[in-house]
Parts: structure tokens; C-alpha cells; sequence
């Protein structure tokens, strides 16, 4: 447990939400270390602290000011309105996590004028459930034992993975977008199977029972998923007929397309945001 640490979250939408119950719920840290603030919402402040028996502030200099750990998860767009607020207020001894989609830890260094440890995070909703793939990337000023520290606490919302800046725009079209593919490729199952006459709370328990199958398969056998595929496949039988439909249909380069297309509006969020810097 990360008894000396305070966590800060500025944004208290879903993503800060997925974080705060993953964190919680496998206890690495406890409710009274973890503070939420944003812009004005207070119902909002409210339902997260009786949710979550968290602390809540409307006063982002006193968050800080007891933070150790700064959640960033504003979105893009409000980043220089944050920056603006912290710096001069955030200190070296504090190190930032920035879940902002597309925006650079560089930016935010030099956003705060001064050796501020950043660290890059790409969680996705799964967190809630401690079922996250999460990427972190240092920035110019974090060491190695606060990447270490990262790594332990963000375990806790699921697997990490550490990987290089450069590779977060794709890794946020793969993973931090991604669950989105997954509910679209459900709502589409269930569809299917109720046009074939099943009913929908049916269909969707088959579908959800299907793909949960499907993935822990995946991940217990650590099976290729080629092969998986090609064990269900008899030549001339039922799936090969859906493949070929799924692949005429476009569905195959469609799922390529999909990341290809997070991946490069990531990119533009930078252009978009980092290009107001405050000059
Ligand atoms: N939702 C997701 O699946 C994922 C989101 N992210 C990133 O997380 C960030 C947050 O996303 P969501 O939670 O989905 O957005 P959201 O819209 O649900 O939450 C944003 C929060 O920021 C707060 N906020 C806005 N301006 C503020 C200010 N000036 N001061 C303090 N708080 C302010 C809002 O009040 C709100 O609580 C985004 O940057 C996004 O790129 C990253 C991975 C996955
Ligand atoms: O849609 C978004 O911009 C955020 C970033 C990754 C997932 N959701």
C-alpha cells in the first residue's frame, strides 16, 4: 500500500472515476489519500465522495498543496487553463500523471516552467475493474523510481506497459480507445441475434459470454489468436462462411481503420492544444 502518498485527481469525469475505483478497490491506497477537485460541478464532487468516501475540494491550490501524486484528467482542450493554475503552485517534489489524450509531456514541462516530473499515462475504462491496459512514458524530469512508483500504483487499475512517447498515439487507438471497439463489436452481435429472432437481454448475455470466452481464451491458453481462430473454423462449415462475410464486409481493415484513426486524431489533439501555448 502506498501509505505516503496523496493523489490528487483535477477532472473528475470517467476517466478519474475508472482510476479512483480501480485504486480503491484492489486497496493500494486508501479513500482519505485521494482528493478530486474540477472545474465547478459540485454534485459531482459530492457523488464521488459518497461513492468512494474520497476527499473532495473545489480549492485546486490547496489539492495541490497536499498532493504528492497529480492526476491530470481534464481534457485536452483545458490543459493551458491547468497549466496556467499549477504553475508556480506545483513543485519538484510532486510528480504529475497526465492521462490527456494527444497532449506531450513536453508541453506540460514547459507549460509549468519549471523541472516538474510528468509522467505519460494512457489508461482506458477498464481501470474501474482493474482491468486496464495501461502505457506510462516519462518525461525530461521523472527518474527512475518514480517511473518505478508509477508502474506499482497503476498495477493496481490493471497491466502496464512502459512504453516510449512516440508510441502513445497508437497506443491510445489500440487501448485507450479501444474497449470502445469492443462495446460496438457487442452492440452489433446483439443486434445480429436478434434479427435472427433472439430476444435482447438473451442476445446480450450471449454475446458479452461469447467475446469474455473468446478473450480468456486468449489469454489462458496464450494461444495465438491465428490459431484459435483456425481451431474453430472447419473448411466449408459456418465460420468460414462468417469470416468471408466479415472480411467482403470490410470488418477486417475496418478494425485497422479503427486504431489508425484514434491513433491520428491523438496526433491532431496535439496540433489542436499544444498550438495555443501561451504566448
Ligand atoms: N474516457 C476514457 O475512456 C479515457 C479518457 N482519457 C483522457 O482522460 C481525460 C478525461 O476524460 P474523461 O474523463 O472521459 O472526460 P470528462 O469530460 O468525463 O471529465 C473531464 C473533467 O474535467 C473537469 N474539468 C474541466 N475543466 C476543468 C478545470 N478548469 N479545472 C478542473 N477540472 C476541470 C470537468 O469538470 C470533468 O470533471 C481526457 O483528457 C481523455 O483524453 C484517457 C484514456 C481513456
Ligand atoms: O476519446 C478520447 O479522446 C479518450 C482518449 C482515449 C479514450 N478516450
Amino acid at each position: 500500500m502506498f501509505t505516503n502518498e496523496t493523489i490528487t485527481f483535477i477532472g473528475a469525469g470517467s476517466m478519474a472515476e475508472a482510476m479512483i475505483a480501480g485504486l480503491l478497490k484492489n486497496e493500494i491506497v486508501a479513500p482519505q489519500q485521494i482528493i478530486v477537485t474540477n472545474k465547478t460541478n459540485v454534485e459531482r464532487r459530492s457523488e464521488l465522495k459518497e461513492t468512494y468516501g474520497i476527499n473532495e475540494t473545489n480549492n485546486l491550490e490547496f489539492a495541490i498543496k497536499e498532493a504528492t501524486i497529480v492526476i491530470l484528467a481534464i481534457k485536452p482542450k483545458d490543459i493551458t487553463t491547468i497549466t496556467n493554475k499549477l504553475r508556480g503552485v506545483i513543485t519538484e517534489k510532486h510528480v504529475i500523471m497526465s492521462v490527456l489524450a494527444g497532449i506531450t509531456s513536453s508541453f506540460i514541462e514547459e507549460e509549468l516552467m519549471a523541472a516538474i516530473p510528468v509522467i505519460r499515462v494512457m489508461p482506458n475504462t477498464s481501470s474501474m475493474i482493474g482491468e486496464s491496459a495501461t502505457a506510462i512514458a516519462g518525461g525530461k524530469y521523472t527518474s527512475m523510481p518514480q517511473m518505478l512508483m508509477a508502474k506499482d500504483l497503476l498495477t493496481a487499475i490493471g497491466q502496464v506497459f512502459v512504453i516510449e512517447e512516440e508510441q502513445m498515439d497508437v497506443f491510445t487507438g489500440v487501448a485507450g480507445s479501444g474497449p470502445a471497439y469492443f462495446y460496438k463489436l457487442i452492440e452489433h452481435l446483439q443486434k445480429a441475434a436478434c434479427d435472427g429472432g433472439l430476444k435482447p437481454p438473451l442476445a446480450k448475455e450471449i454475446a458479452v459470454q461469447t467475446i469474455v470466452g473468446a478473450a480468456k481464451m486468449l489469454e489462458e491458453t496464450s494461444t495465438e489468436p491465428a490459431t484459435l481462430r483456425k481451431n474453430i473454423t472447419s473448411p466449408n462449415g459456418t465460420t468460414e462462411a462468417g469470416l468471408k462475410a466479415l472480411e467482403a464486409a470490410g470488418g477486417c481493415t475496418a478494425i485497422e481503420a479503427a486504431v489508425k484513426g484514434a491513433a491520428s486524431r491523438s496526433k491532431e489533439l496535439r496540433t489542436e492544444y499544444e498550438a495555443v501555448i501561451s504566448k
